[in-house]
């Protein structure tokens, strides 16, 4: 289990205050308006923001004060953290354990990008980058996952099949996932349950 308890971070003037709790395999859709905090809960839950007080905790280990890199933590950066100069093969090897990187060739073919393995990062469109990316967080090893709209630059037909795929992947191994998204079909497609942020609960001036 994920437990979030009384967490509060300082952005700027304000003070965003999280309270939550997600089962371990649990698919989270996270909501809310522009600005509420969303994106802000992931940063907080991979250790990149640090808060104020409270705790966060994964399987009753308390995680409030670990560096990033030692959280059991995969994060899908907005800017997609692809290594230009590398393949996007060898990006996705990358993070993907030894015993993983059979998965990538198969998985690469349902995601429709099969034929991009061999370009550059800088070759592929926007969409193909963004489900390369999705690709290699999906497949590390972490159990924990955590995606801010990952399905952005995808158009409708490609949207729903990754949505599909992460849906498979999440289930296939165990993982427990929250996403950031403003589509309502995201929520009833992919998440087991949606969780709401609004001002008056994640704003304490
Ligand atoms: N690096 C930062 N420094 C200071 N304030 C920040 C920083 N990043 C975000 N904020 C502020 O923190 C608040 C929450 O931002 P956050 O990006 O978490 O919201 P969000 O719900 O993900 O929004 P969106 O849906 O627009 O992506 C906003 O008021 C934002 O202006």
């Amino acid at each position: 289990m994920l437990e979030i308890r009384a967490l509060q971070i300082k952005r700027g003037a304000r003070t965003l205050h999280y309270d939550l709790q997600v089962a371990q395999g649990e698919i989270i859709a996270l909501q809310g308006v522009s600005g509420v905090g969303k994106s802000t809960l992931l940063e907080a839950i991979a250790g990149f923001v640090a808060p104020e007080t409270g705790h966060l905790s994964w399987e009753d280990a308390d995680l409030t004060h670990t560096p990033p890199e030692q959280r059991p933590v995969a994060m899908l950066f907005q800017d997609y953290n692809l290594f230009e100069h590398l393949t996007v093969m060898a990006n996705l090897k990358l993070g993907v354990e030894a015993a993983m990187q059979y998965e990538i060739p198969r998985q690469a073919r349902v995601l429709g990008i099969a034929d991009q393995l061999d370009k550059l990062p800088g070759r592929l469109s926007g969409g193909q980058r963004q489900r390369a990316a999705l690709l290699r967080t999906m497949l590390r090893p972490e159990p924990l996952i955590l995606l801010d709209e990952p399905f952005s630059e995808l158009d409708a037909e490609t949207r729903r099949l990754a949505t599909e795929w992460t849906k498979t992947i999440a289930e296939r191994f165990g993982k427990t996932l929250l996403m950031v998204t403003h589509q309502s079909e995201d929520v009833s497609r992919l998440a087991h349950r949606a969780i709401h942020l609004n001002e008056a609960d994640t704003d304490h001036a």
